[in-house]
């Protein structure tokens, strides 16, 4: 047998950096870690957002000898690497659901030749642990010729393992069967609090002495969090634009964008002008539910001629999802035709359908319509903003009738009554409790994190994710901030700051004025709308999810 980690070049990774992958450098920690996993060592990356994990295990899948498997969650995710590396001329390939028949074969036959060209295989977990994948595997081993095993998003290990993909609990397949020589694993994650931690390095089987573990701070600078309080109901699809009160604030507040832009565009030309030519901002809007994302994408295009809004969500027919999806991910801004005056806003109204991973670099705001069923959903979502480093704007809107809409969710996906779509799927009543048990903590986080009025939001992110735990493991940290465009200037220097340098409500107005804000809805606690309504008394918050633990 060939042990492929002896056999990789001595490379120019900056070479390669620049030729393949078209950057001029390596942002803060990237080098250390490809250089790690080019040494044959298990690699464990948590970093923020758009910090550039794939490049961490496509750049030594390039230059090392053999192929790298990447385990992946998503069709979408894999799709959008897969055309990206295409792009740059890396052989690779995926097999999934939609790979027809005489296509497998032939990647199966490059992979199982000896010598394969492929340099980057995606696959899912449940393709991993078939047996047929599992025995073709062993022989590309047997030839020398699998370098490494990378596990993107590596949270869905521990978030998705215990209840509706348990192939994802299958993954120590590969230490328990690669052993001598071993076949390194890399795992990559932006949102793993220490439990998740712990999770992912258990159930890969990964060795805490010998793994090399890198981190980033785990907010991002360059995007401004924050929390919009709401009185009363909403996402009620009868509902005209103007009854909306959530309408009428983004509609409002997207004006205010505009107009900032316009002015800062073309200052002294006419705004037809400044329509004409420059190109849309995009946003996304996250919604809980289908029918949300038709109607709020409707009302949108019909409000404003200077939006362009359409829904996603797994309801679509698959071309619609990926038509839409191709034309959001491809880069640069969308070509103006002639003098056709191209909308000011370009909006994706989605549900989480739409989130991990999505790389375009333009998005600059990401709303919340809603509190987010998680926490690790809600960063993972916000993410989406300011990928090319620029200012970013997260808005969640926050209603207590909301919060108790989204816990009874909670609530139902665990007892799905017969014959409705089932999300989640626990095996056991144990792993039933376990999984019960964090998206409630989860959920916990979204309210403490809405409702916090004095509490920096960067500084209750870092938190939640553990950021001086992974300290304390040994990892390798970096400071990220350079890589992004600070929304202060220098000439702020001599005013007094704030641990994120006001990019949150709570630092950028105070703790005063954003607890006015929220008082606005406090006075609605107690449920009051809700009964004047006709609606039934929607049980406390902390009631809900207390019993939820109970049983
Ligand atoms: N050294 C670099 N220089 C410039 N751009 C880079 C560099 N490394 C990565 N990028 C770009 O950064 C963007 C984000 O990278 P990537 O999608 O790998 O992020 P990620 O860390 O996986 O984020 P997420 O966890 O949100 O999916 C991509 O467009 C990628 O091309």
């Amino acid at each position: 047998m060939v042990d492929c980690q002896n056999r990789h070049p001595r490379v120019d990774i900056d070479f390669t950096l620049r030729r393949v992958f078209g950057k001029s450098s390596f942002r803060p920690l990237q080098r250390e870690v490809i250089a790690a996993a080019i040494d044959g060592q298990d690699v464990f990356l948590q970093a923020a957002t758009s910090f550039g994990k794939s490049l961490c295990f496509q750049l030594p899948a390039v230059v090392s000898h053999g192929v790298t498997l990447v385990v992946s969650p998503l069709l979408s995710l894999m799709i959008d690497q897969v055309a990206a590396l295409e792009a740059n001329g890396v052989p690779v390939a995926t097999i999934n659901g939609n790979t027809p028949y005489a296509e497998r074969r032939t990647i199966m036959d490059d992979l199982l030749s000896g010598h394969p060209k492929i340099r980057l295989l995606y696959v899912t977990p449940e393709f991993c642990s078939t047996e047929t994948f599992r025995r073709n595997l062993i022989r590309i081993y047997a030839q020398g010729e699998l370098n490494r095993v990378a596990i993107d998003e590596a949270h869905c290990i521990s978030e998705w393992g215990h209840d509706f993909r348990p192939a994802y609990k299958e993954l120590s397949w590969f230490k328990n069967n690669f052993k001598h020589p071993p076949v390194p694993i890399t795992a990559l994650t932006a949102t793993a609090t220490p439990p998740v931690r712990m999770d992912i390095i258990n159930l890969l089987g990964l060795d805490v002495r010998t793994l090399k573990m890198f981190n980033t701070s785990s907010a991002r600078p360059n995007i401004h969090y924050e929390v919009r309080y709401v009185e009363g109901e909403s996402n009620d699809c009868t509902m005209g634009e103007s009854e909306d009160p959530k309408i009428q604030h983004l509609l409002s507040w997207l004006k205010l964008v505009r107009g900032r832009r316009d002015s800062r565009l073309n200052p002294s030309a006419q705004r037809e002008l400044t329509r004409t030519k420059a190109p849309s901002m995009s946003g996304i809007i996250y919604v809980p539910l289908r029918s949300v994302a038709d109607w709020l994408a409707r009302m949108l295009s019909g409000s404003d001629n200077d939006i362009r809004a359409v829904a996603y969500h797994a309801g679509l027919p698959n071309s619609e999802r990926n038509r839409i999806q191709t034309m959001w991910t491809s880069k640069g801004p969308a070509p103006v035709q002639d003098n056709e005056p191209v909308p000011a806003f370009s909006i994706i109204v989605a549900t989480a359908a739409f989130g991990m991973g999505i790389d375009n670099p333009h998005v600059r705001f990401v709303v919340h319509w809603t509190p987010p069923r998680s926490f690790e959903g809600f960063v993972q979502e916000s993410g989406r903003a300011g990928r090319d480093g620029r200012a970013a704007m997260s808005i969640v809107y926050y209603s207590y009738e909301e919060r108790e809409r989204v816990s009874e969710r909670i609530k139902m996906d665990e007892n799905p009554k017969a014959g409705s779509r089932r999300r989640y799927m626990p095996q056991t009543a144990a792993s039933k409790e376990h999984s019960l048990k964090a998206r409630v903590e989860s959920f916990q986080k979204v309210v403490q994190y809405c409702e916090s009025t004095w509490r920096c939001r960067h500084e209750i992110i870092k938190d939640f994710f553990g950021d001086f735990e992974l300290e304390m493991m040994g990892s390798t940290q970096a400071d990220i901030s350079s890589q992004f465009v600070l929304s202060s200037s220098p000439l702020d220097e001599e005013l007094p700051t704030s641990p994120c340098d006001f990019a949150c409500d709570v630092c950028k107005y105070g703790a005063e004025e954003i607890k006015k804000r929220k008082e606005k809805i406090d006075a609605n606690d107690d449920n009051s709308t809700a009964c004047q309504r006709g609606i039934a008394r929607v049980q406390p918050f902390h009631a809900v999810l207390s019993l939820r633990l109970d049983h």
